[in-house]
Formats: C-alpha cells, structure tokens, sequence
C-alpha cells in the first residue's frame, strides 16, 4: 500500500481529483468505481471545478457506485444516485445511461446482487476504485464480520453505521436499516483502488488498517492483499501513527 499524507481535507480532495483526472486523460475509456458518504465530497467538487477550467471529459468514462440503500429511490433525496447526481452527475458530461447504481428498490434483490457483479464484469471490470472508510472499518456498506469473499450482497447496517450516517437524514428513525453493497470480493477485483481517509475520526481505523492483522472482523484489512492500493490520508487521520516509509 502506497500512503501519501497531506495537510489536510482539502489537500486530500485535491490530490484525489489529480490522480483521478490524470487517469481519466490517460484512458478516456476508464471504468470508474465511485464512493459516496462525506469523504469524497471535496474531490467530487474538483473534478466539477477542472471540468469547466480544463474541459477533462467523462463522455466514454463509465461508473459504478458501491452501495445503495434499500428503500430508497433515485429521487428521494437521501438515495446515493441521488446524491451522485447532485454531488457529481448532473455537473460534467458523463451519461446518465453510463453511471451505475445497485437498486435498493428492486423487488428481487438476490438477482440485483447478481446483475450487478455481473455487469461490472461484461463492462471488463473497474480500473480505480474510489474508497472511503467507516470508523469500523467498513468500505462500502461491508460492516465487521463480512466474508473477504463476499460478492454484491444485501447487508443489515451496523448501529454505529447507521448514527455515523444519521446527520444526512432528518432523524435516526429515517435512516433505512439495510442496504445492497458491493462486497469485498467485488472491491478486491477492482484493477486498483484510492482509499481517501480525512480526520481525527478516522484515525484509530487508519491505526488498524496500518498496524492491524487480516481479518474480516475489520473489513478495509482486506486492501492488504490488493497489490495496487493507494492511500490518501490527511494528518488528523494519521496522527501519531508510525507510517511505513
Ligand atoms: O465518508 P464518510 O461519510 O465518513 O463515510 C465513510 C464510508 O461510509 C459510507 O458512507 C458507507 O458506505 C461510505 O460511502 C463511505 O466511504
């Protein structure tokens, strides 16, 4: 795993965007698997704001997002392909009918699972992962416990997840209980991955995915065995932890 630390949010948005923009110029073609949650927020606006400045096109770029909750739709305004459309979408010149989402309001979620992996792979499979990470270690939706080879599955949320997720929602009440995620199997077979981690929250994770052993009890340690993993960490995150050089 390659770590860069930077200064802080904002840097971390920076670089992000950079490396993904750089990417995106080089393979115009480029299956991008994208994130949600507050961390890659900054990096969203970047790439909005180098789109317009430097006209970086996404118009042959694909994406697919990690996760979704189930229940909701694409027009309530706490779904993931809602917030993508506003955070990301609706701002460059990528095709709707290019920006995957699992459904969370399928009746059959067992064969969205499905369709999903599958789809990844008929698309040739995604060349960079963006990552954020729970305070449990979560990536995607994939709480403590999940199996490494997990494929898309359909997940109940961890109590911690649904409070850390809570101040998007108008109550804790609103937040659904479970969502359809791609697994750690999925994420894994990503050509490689950017993990973004930013603030004092996400240190004691950072310790654990650094120092910590492989176990499924902490699911990011399973980005040990991915061979091209960089990751991008502000300095809260990493502070008083011993880098590897
Ligand atoms: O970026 P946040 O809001 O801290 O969330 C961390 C992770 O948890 C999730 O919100 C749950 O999937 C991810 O989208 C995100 O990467």
């Amino acid at each position: 795993m390659k770590i860069i630390e930077v200064k802080d949010y904002n840097e971390m948005s920076l670089k992000a965007a950079e490396y993904i923009i750089e990417k995106v110029i080089n393979n115009p073609r480029i299956k991008l698997g994208l994130a949600t949650g507050g961390t890659p927020v900054g990096t969203y606006k970047n790439l909005i704001a180098d789109h317009r400045k430097n006209g970086t096109s996404y118009q042959h770029v694909t994406t697919f997002n990690l996760d979704e909750y189930i229940g909701l739709s694409g027009d309530n305004q706490n779904s993931y392909r809602y917030f993508m459309n506003e955070q990301l979408f609706n701002h460059i010149d990528v095709h709707e009918s290019k920006t995957f989402i699992p459904s969370g309001i399928v009746k059959d979620m067992q064969a969205e699972c499905l369709y999903y992996d599958d789809l990844i792979e008929k698309h040739g499979g995604i060349d960079l992962q963006l990552l954020g990470i729970g305070q449990n270690g979560h990536i995607g939706f994939n709480e403590p416990g999940t199996s490494f080879r997990s494929n898309t599955h359909v997940v109940q949320l961890a109590p911690s997840t649904i409070q850390a997720n809570a101040r998007f929602f108008n109550n804790i009440e609103e937040v659904p209980t479970k969502a359809i995620t791609m697994g750690i199997a999925s994420i894994l077979r990503s050509k490689e991955i950017l993990l973004l981690v930013s603030g004092e929250s996400k240190n004691d994770a950072m310790f654990k995915l650094l120092n910590g052993e492989l176990t499924e009890n902490f699911p990011a340690s399973a980005l040990k065995k991915h061979p091209y993993v960089t990751i991008i960490a502000d300095k809260a995150a990493v502070a008083d932890l011993k880098l590897p050089c």
